[in-house]
């Protein structure tokens, strides 16, 4: 299957751009995802690689095989794209049994009848429905019902596999198993799929590479440890994980040469040193610094501010904490800025040090 490549697809409904110059390519057998907040346009994304929807300009392509092209225009149909297509809604037909709602794609396609029965009875049984091939939707459940989805997005082998928020209507303990399989189920088919979600955890478990959208436009496409350890923008930083953004400015005082800069702390008075990065903000210029707060450590010790041996040591008050089973989390302030950090150990304050290596700070110059 040769790659999928998305080339500057632009998109506006009644005279708002929603798509801005979307570019992107998937690989043979990759599971790629389409990460973004809600109305950022990873669905319209979707809808137009299946055909459902037109780009004002831009490329769709699989290798050679143009499906759409804004000059000249050129718009193969959905029916002609050979894609795999699941939603939200299962969009099953109530009236007819699984192994019915199955046939019928491949009834369009004009497969013979033993042949159709063969492929119908292999996609249930990588999806485990094949002991439920003659009952009708109303009698499975929710997560079952999704399965049989899957399967008839799989059953006539299509090109990509295109995922548009297939596991939301399951409940959360159900979409954490419906994950794992969901896997598994890639793996073994082998099949490139374009999977749309905006759930983070979804798309970090699942994906080879994830395109983080914001705003109609693409921020950051990459790995999921790319996208978490060296998120391109704040944005990025903030919509994944749990990440502290901390407005300051990059002290006078920090030597051009150094690995780290000092930058201070919004009007608290205090600093901290983050490594330097090729994009880092001159001394005196603003910056935002992103702080996960899973990488900050609370100790009750009592450390003076500053510079230890490598390490941060800021000291806060605890404002708030609660208790979410695995762990503590906690509102604190410095100053004027309030900072949420995690630990396994309750503490009870009412001050505490924060320990922060300055690898850990993501230092991006502030955007105005
Ligand atoms: N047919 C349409 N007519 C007008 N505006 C539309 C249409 N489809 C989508 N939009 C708008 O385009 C923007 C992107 O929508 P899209 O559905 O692609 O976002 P999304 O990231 O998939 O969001 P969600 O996660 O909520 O589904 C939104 O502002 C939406 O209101």
């Amino acid at each position: 299957m040769p790659e999928l490549a998305v080339e500057n697809i632009t998109k506006s409904f009644h005279g708002t751009t929603v798509l801005e110059d979307i570019d992107f390519t998937v690989a043979d057998g990759e599971f790629f995802t389409l990460l973004g907040p809600s109305g950022c346009g990873k669905s319209t994304t979707l809808s137009c690689v299946a055909g459902l929807e037109h780009p004002d300009s831009g490329t769709i392509r699989v290798g050679d095989e143009v499906f759409f092209d804004g000059l000249p225009r050129t718009a193969v149909p959905p029916e002609g794209r050979n894609l795999g297509l699941v939603f939200q809604s299962y969009a099953l037909w109530p009236h007819m049994t699984i192994a019915d709602n199955l046939a019928l794609p491949l009834k369009l396609r004009k497969v013979a009848k033993a042949e159709q029965r063969r492929l119908i009875d292999d996609a249930l049984t990588k999806v485990d429905m094949a002991h439920l091939r003659d009952r009708y939707p109303h009698q499975l459940s929710g997560g079952q019902q999704q399965r049989v989805a899957l399967a008839r997005g799989i059953v006539y082998s299509p090109g990509v596999l295109l995922l548009d928020e297939p596991l939301s209507n399951l409940d959360a303990k159900m979409r954490g198993q419906a994950r794992m399989w969901l896997k598994d189920l890639q793996r073994e088919v082998g099949i490139t799929t374009v999977y749309v979600t905006h759930d983070q955890i979804e798309a970090m478990s699942l994906s080879d590479r994830i395109a983080v959208f914001m705003h109609g436009r693409l921020q950051q496409v990459g790995t999921p440890v790319e996208v978490y350890e060296t998120p391109a923008t704040p944005e990025v930083a903030g919509f994944i994980g749990r990440c502290n953004l901390l407005d300051g400015r990059i002290d006078e005082e920090s030597p051009a040469d150094a690995k780290t800069l000092r930058v201070e702390l919004g009007t608290t008075g205090r600093h901290l040193r983050v490594v330097r990065t090729d994009t880092a903000p001159a001394p005196g210029e603003a910056a935002t610094v992103g702080l996960r707060s899973e990488r900050i450590t609370l100790t009750d010790r009592t450390d003076a501010e500053g510079d230890h041996a490598d390490v941060n040591v800021l000291r806060a008050r605890i404002e708030q904490c609660s208790y979410t089973g695995a762990r503590f989390e906690y509102v604190l302030t410095i100053g004027d800025l309030r900072v949420h950090a995690e630990s396994a150990v309750r503490h009870t304050g009412p001050e505490i040090s924060l320990v922060i290596r300055p690898e850990d700070c993501l230092l991006y110059p502030r955007a105005t």
